[in-house]
């Protein structure tokens, strides 16, 4: 049976004397989860074939963990989770208490998702996995030829021919050839010597016997706290492909250990392994005549019992090591130094960090403030990481319609059709039904499954098409009836690179800057820039002059994404090459369109560069994408020689972008940027400029979406001075107050529509920029009238009060009225493309969704931020007390009131709306009818 719980206090070890000798024993104190999804494990095939279905019981009972699991007892403190499987129960004194069976596996904190290859480099250097996380993999030879070996490798099994895998996947990795100063011809060349080993091998395979084979598997465990992609899995056994050579007879230890995890999970999914395939592919490269040993690629072995245990509680060390957020030395495994090649790097963060470390420390600690920093914020991060894994654990703790209704799964698709593509690959037909939605894009990776993402039979899928039919492409023909977001670390394993980057790696002028010991200095030019609006030419001066920084504040509407684009011209006419850069690829685009015309015959259009997926990419400026593929020369060629580079803050962090540098770096929707997010793009630039609106959303951050356990080891309660929520921007704001500027006049709202905003969000300093600004209504649009409006309307502003139900995160009496307002304006010549409805909940986002016709928009705040309409109607969703995240965060009232151009309706329950000083100032406003306004 299962036991999981939390630990309850300290844990007690000894030996005692047994039938069988002297055996070491650990009691664990243990509060035993009350409701740990047990009628759905019930359900499922777990690894143990059954459950247990534990009573609720606060009392803690005990748990003994014998022999080898003693080593993960030792990991144990007070407050972590642990699972024991195949437990035997001992009634003692009318207790019940739990102990380990030769069958046990124990997991130590369960819900931490260790990835097999971090488990494969602790087993060389715990220290080493540490290194790994921090600086992430840079862009180098042997890594992208590993990567295309890998792929030719899963294109040969699923029966590509050899010559045309190695030209495809060679010419995909163009940019990054050309980056690294390779030649196709020479690449090709070796990985042909890589792949001959494979395909000889594989026809070995065939020659006896039919085999099943499947290419690259995404494994999740649920029970051991365990995911990875098996490189091929042959018969049920997994096999690994390895570009290095090994002559001896026996793999590697650390390649069997990360078999070992594959196997595991393939066991876990119902199927008995009992072998591992390593596949050395340089051995079949080597000459005989030179070099002595086993020259077989192909190494198997037996898959025991103690390995996979092994496994397990090296996993376990990686998990408590995280949990409770120490750093690796290098002493906890048989770290060999002086054989590392890491072994400078490792010194230097050692020594830069003031780390205990087994290879020792270089240089001097940095000051302690950056220090205090470095921790803060890779704390913040790993919360982040933390709650990405609570992400994948809902694919097994939450219901199929729980996730529907969270918006993170498309269920009870009906499977069409699969068909091989050439390369053989597939593509995948399912029809959805009719008024679902989800947070899935087209272009997204997804885990694509016939009804279980981790129980049942998943791959990674990638949306091509996203309408009544989906259409996806993946590896393997899998029968689609569900959809789910597939969580990515890949966010927060950049942030921490670019942490490191910018503390570890970064200049001393610019850490001295953001850390407040010098302040930034200015050599603004003499000319203007923009001759109708002052604060813009001010910003555009600063942004051009500055020597370390410069601050943007643009509220709505203030011609932020232009003032942008009349600085980067400004600087390209200076000769300086310069990254653009924002939170979001529609930011970028819309940067980037602006831009384009203020380039208009200043440079040529081939010297502007867009870099991100085709997806990513707004199909307007597709013909500035850098396409990746093609002759690595070429593409190189093609970014180094752009003046201008557009890519989002996440690019930034990738490879290929670290490759870069800038003389300047502009950074739109700067505000909601984390300050590590804001890094990955400053960090490729000499001097930067950022651009935002704190008064506006904050980042987002996963981990304050929900309740998360407290540090384990946060021993003094001192709250976390950086905890992501605050921007680079905001803070820099602060610090640097005369290093920016506000825009104060905007584009965008009539006069009526911006007061309130102006007065309880910017000092009364907002303003229409032009007398026909100020006095847009609806009647200049063709086709509509005032007049055909109730006079309740016809002011740019209105209120209209419904009571509230008693539902928090719906309202159905609003949802009818905001149904019967659209029609209202639709009445009066209204499109209904031009009318936005936000609403402070998914629920009621739907809700509203099912009363107006599709061509209204309707969402939440966070997704209207960055967009106008022409009017917007705000359902408050609100009765009794003011719960709920519009209510959480003035900012979020901002960016709702400030999204109409022409008419707003706030929709509400007003006696709850009154209770709070800021709401109630706001249904003054919508109240008071202007003297302009449209009383006849
Ligand atoms: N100095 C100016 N003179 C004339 N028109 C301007 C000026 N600055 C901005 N605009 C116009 O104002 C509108 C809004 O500008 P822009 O799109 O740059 O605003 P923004 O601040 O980026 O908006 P958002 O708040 O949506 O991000 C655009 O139509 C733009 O052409």
């Amino acid at each position: 049976m299962y036991v999981r719980g939390t630990v309850a206090g300290e844990v007690e070890r000894r030996s005692v004397s047994t039938k069988y000798g002297e055996s070491d024993l650990a009691e664990v104190p243990l509060r035993l989860d009350s409701d740990h999804d047990a009628a759905d494990r019930e359900a499922s095939e777990s690894a143990d074939g059954g459950a247990a279905v534990l009573e609720e019981n606060h009392e803690p009972t005990t748990v003994t963990l014998w022999n080898k699991w003693t080593e993960s007892a030792e990991l144990l403190e007070p407050g972590m989770e642990v699972l024991v499987t195949d437990a035997k129960t001992e009634e003692c004194q009318g207790k019940t208490k739990f102990a380990t069976t030769g069958e046990s596996y124990v997991v130590v904190e369960p819900s931490f998702l260790v990835n097999v290859t971090a488990i494969r480099n602790w087993v060389d250097c715990p220290r080493l996995y540490y290194l790994n996380k921090l600086s992430g993999v840079p862009l180098n030879y042997p890594v992208v030829k590993g990567t295309i070996v890998h792929e030719v490798f899963g294109d040969l099994l699923r029966g590509r021919a050899l010559e045309e895998a190695i030209d495809a996947r060679v010419d995909e990795r163009g940019l990054e050839l050309g980056l690294l100063g390779e030649s196709a011809d020479a690449v090709s060349e070796e990985v042909r010597e890589n792949a001959a080993a494979i395909e000889g091998w594989l026809e070995q395979g065939r020659l006896t016997e039919e085999d099943s084979w499947r290419s690259e598997q995404l494994l999740i465990s649920e029970t051991f706290g365990i995911r990875g992609r098996a490189d091929a899995v042959r018969r049920g056994a997994p096999v690994e492909l390895k570009t290095g050579k090994n002559l001896k007879k026996e793999p590697r230890f650390k390649d069997k250990v990360q078999a070992a995890c594959y196997a595991l999970m393939l066991e876990e999914h119902g199927g008995d392994v009992d072998v591992g395939t390593l596949l050395y592919t340089k051995n079949s490269a080597l000459d005989r005549n030179e070099e002595t040993g086993d020259l077989t690629p192909a190494k198997e072995f037996s898959m025991g019992d103690g390995l996979l245990k092994f496994v397990v509680r090296l996993r376990n060390e990686i998990a408590a090591t995280e949990v409770q957020g120490t750093v690796p030395t290098g002493y906890e495994g048989n770290a060999k130094c002086e054989y590392c090649f890491e072994q400078d790097t490792c010194m230097v963060v050692s020594g830069r960090l003031d780390q205990e470390s087994k290879a020792g420390q270089i240089g001097r600690p940095l000051p302690a403030d950056e220090r205090e920093y470095f921790e803060e914020v890779s704390r913040a991060i790993e919360a982040e990481r933390r709650a990405v894994h609570h992400e994948y654990a809902k694919l097994w703790e939450q219901r199929p319609q729980e996730r529907a209704d969270d918006d993170r799964a498309l269920i009870d698709l009906e499977f069409g059709e699969k068909r091989p593509l050439e390369g053989g690959r597939w593509e995948l037909r399912a029809e959805q039904p009719a008024g679902t939605t989800s947070k899935l894009r087209e272009g997204d990776l997804v885990l694509a499954s016939d009804g279980h993402p981790v129980r049942g039979n998943a791959e990674l899928a990638r949306i091509e098409r996203l309408d009544d039919e989906v259409v996806l492409t993946a590896d393997e023909p899998v029968e689609v009836t569900r959809l789910d977001v597939y969580p990515s670390e890949l966010t927060t394993d950049r942030l921490l690179a670019a942490l490191h980057d910018f503390l570890l790696k970064g200049d001393d002028r610019r850490k001295d800057v953001l850390f407040g010991r010098a302040d930034p200095t200015f050599d603004e030019p003499e000319e203007t820039f923009i001759d109708n609006n002052p604060a813009q030419n001010e910003a555009v001066r600063m942004a051009v002059g500055a020597e370390d920084f410069a601050l943007v504040h643009g509220p709505p509407g203030t011609g932020k994404t232009y003032t942008i684009a009349r600085a980067i011209r400004a600087m390209v006419e200076r000769g300086e090459r310069v990254l653009l850069s924002a939170f979001t690829n529609r930011a970028v685009d819309n940067a980037l369109e602006a831009l384009l015309e203020q380039l208009d015959g200043v440079v040529d259009d081939d010297r502007v560069v867009r870099v991100g997926s085709e997806s990513g990419v707004r199909t307007d400026m597709q013909p500035y994408r850098l396409e990746r593929a093609g002759d690595p020369a070429e593409r190189v060629a093609e970014l180094e020689d752009a003046q201008v580079v557009a890519a989002t803050t996440a690019t930034c962090g990738s490879r290929v972008m670290k490759a870069q540098s800038f003389d300047s770096a502009l950074v739109d929707e700067a505000a909601q940027l984390t300050e590590p997010g804001t890094f990955a793009a400053i960090t490729l630039a000499d001097r930067f400029v950022l651009v935002g609106d704190h008064e506006q959303l904050p980042p987002v951050v996963r981990s304050g979406d929900e309740s998360h356990r407290p540090e384990l080891t946060d021993g003094d309660d001192e709250p976390l001075g950086h905890d992501l929520t605050e921007s680079l921007f905001e803070r820099l704001v602060a610090l640097h107050p005369d290093s920016g500027v506000m825009l104060d006049q905007q584009y965008r709202m009539n006069q009526r529509i911006q007061a309130f905003a102006s007065r309880e969000f910017y000092d009364g300093q907002l303003r229409p920029a032009t007398p026909a600004v100020a006095g847009r209504t609806l009647d200049d649009l063709e086709g509509a009238s005032r007049e055909a409006l109730p006079e309740s309307l016809r002011d740019p502003v209105a209120f209209v009060d419904v009571e509230g139900d008693d539902d928090r995160y719906t309202d159905s009496a609003e949802a009818a009225r905001i149904a019967e307002l659209v029609e209202t304006y639709e009445a009066a010549g209204l499109e209904r493309s031009s009318i936005g409805v936000i609403a402070p909940f998914r629920a009621q986002v739907s809700e509203i969704s099912n009363h107006v016709p599709g061509d209204v928009t309707v969402d939440t705040v966070d997704r209207f931020q960055g967009s106008s309409q022409e009017v917007i109607i705000v359902s408050f969703t609100a009765t009794g007390s003011l719960e709920g995240p519009i209510f959480e965060d003035y900012r979020r009232i901002n960016v709702a009131l400030t999204r109409p151009k022409r008419a707003l309706v706030l929709v509400g329950d007003a006696r709850a709306l009154e209770t709070d000083p800021v709401y109630g100032r706001m249904l003054e406003w919508a109240s008071q009818v202007s003297v302009r306004g449209g009383r006849d």
